[in-house]
């Protein structure tokens, strides 16, 4: 039976965050398509803002930050954000529909999880919107049929990713790091950096053994030692990454000449992320990007992750 739940609210904003992946370890490709993965999750403060309202039907809206290219943000149901709002309905038998608003700080296909922000904040959203009060363990549950990332968009901070990435367990984090992110123009879609990692593996190119939790930087994190955290960053679709666009390892080595702690390849690419123990030397970097006519934004992590910023 589809009931309708009674608004509690006129309008929520929720705020999610993206994330990068301090390591990503990736194991050979599963039956079911998938990759097995050991990754550290840290959320990092770009923000997309996800509004929703009572809506006659399902219908989403899309604006965003300067440097923002909304290009390939569906406008219908099949923008993963609707895909949430469908998915929470359904789990309680309701037949409401509703419009999104969402305001994007995060790149477009970057290989931050902004689609698994805007997913994640609009399950939080609509939670409070219809009063369901949705356990944490069911959004979670519902969070994983949507995408690999969208359950770390919900808790933020810094966590374990097992599984596909589904599985996020959080772990403590002493850090305060600072990252300037240098999106590029041209997306790089996530399928195909894991099917060009698979070629790889296959060619003898990468190895893709079964990935195993990075315990040193674990214990970097909790100590609150950023050198350490610099040592041990790593990302296994990298070399997929870089070997599917050369020009990638041109705008790379621009960054490695900043001398900051540590550059790194943003889950599967195109960003960058650039670290910084030190939000003076951070900016100090920043101002060279902008000096050079980069593109680039500048943020702390690690962050919170979905919570409500507005209740109208
Ligand atoms: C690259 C990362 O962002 C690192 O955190 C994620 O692994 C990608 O997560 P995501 O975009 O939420 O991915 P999903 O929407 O679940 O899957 C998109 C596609 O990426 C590939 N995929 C994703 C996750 C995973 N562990 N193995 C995969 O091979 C699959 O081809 C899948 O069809
Ligand atoms: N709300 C949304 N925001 C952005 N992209 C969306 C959204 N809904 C659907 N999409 C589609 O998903 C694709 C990937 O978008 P997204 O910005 O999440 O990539 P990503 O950051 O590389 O993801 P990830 O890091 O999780 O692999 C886009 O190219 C777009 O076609």
């Amino acid at each position: 039976m589809s009931l309708l739940a009674e608004p509690q609210s006129s309008a929520v904003t929720v705020r999610a965050a993206a994330k990068i992946n301090l390591h990503l370890g990736v194991g050979p490709v599963r039956a079911d398509g998938f990759h097995p993965l050991q990754t550290i999750y840290q959320a990092i403060g770009l923000y997309d803002d996800v509004t929703v309202t009572d809506g006659e039907d399902w219908s989403v809206r899309t604006v965003g930050d300067s440097g923002i290219d909304l290009t390939a943000v569906p406008g219908d149901d099949t923008n993963i954000a609707v895909r949430a709002g469908l998915a929470l309905a359904a789990h309680h038998g309701l037949a409401q529909t509703a419009h999104i608003e969402i305001h994007k700080g995060i790149p477009v296909a970057g290989g931050m999880a902004g689609g698994s922000a805007d997913a994640a904040a609009t399950l939080v959203a609509l939670d409070r919107l219809w009063g369901l009060e949705t356990s944490d363990e069911e959004l979670l549950a519902i969070a994983a049929t949507l995408g690999s990332d969208v359950p770390f968009a919900l808790i933020g901070g810094t966590a374990i990713g097992s599984g596909r990435g589904e599985l996020v367990t959080p772990v403590p984090d002493a850090t305060e790091l600072w990252w300037i992110v240098v999106p590029h123009e041209i997306g790089l879609p996530t399928p195909g950096v894991y099917r060009h990692f698979d070629v790889l593996a296959e060619r003898g190119v990468v190895t893709a053994a079964d990935p195993v939790v990075p315990d040193a930087l674990l214990d970097a994190l909790a100590a609150g030692e950023p050198a350490a955290v610099a040592a041990a960053l790593s990302n296994d679709l990298a070399a997929a990454a870089y070997d599917l666009r050369p020009d990638l390892v041109e705008l790379r080595a621009r960054l490695d000449a900043l001398g900051a702690d540590a550059v790194l390849l943003s889950g599967s690419g195109p960003t960058h992320l650039v670290m910084y123990d030190d939000v003076d030397r951070a900016r100090a970097g920043a101002a060279e990007l902008t000096d050079a006519g980069v593109l680039h934004w500048l943020a702390p992590a690690p962050v919170a992750g979905c919570h409500v910023v507005s209740l109208l």
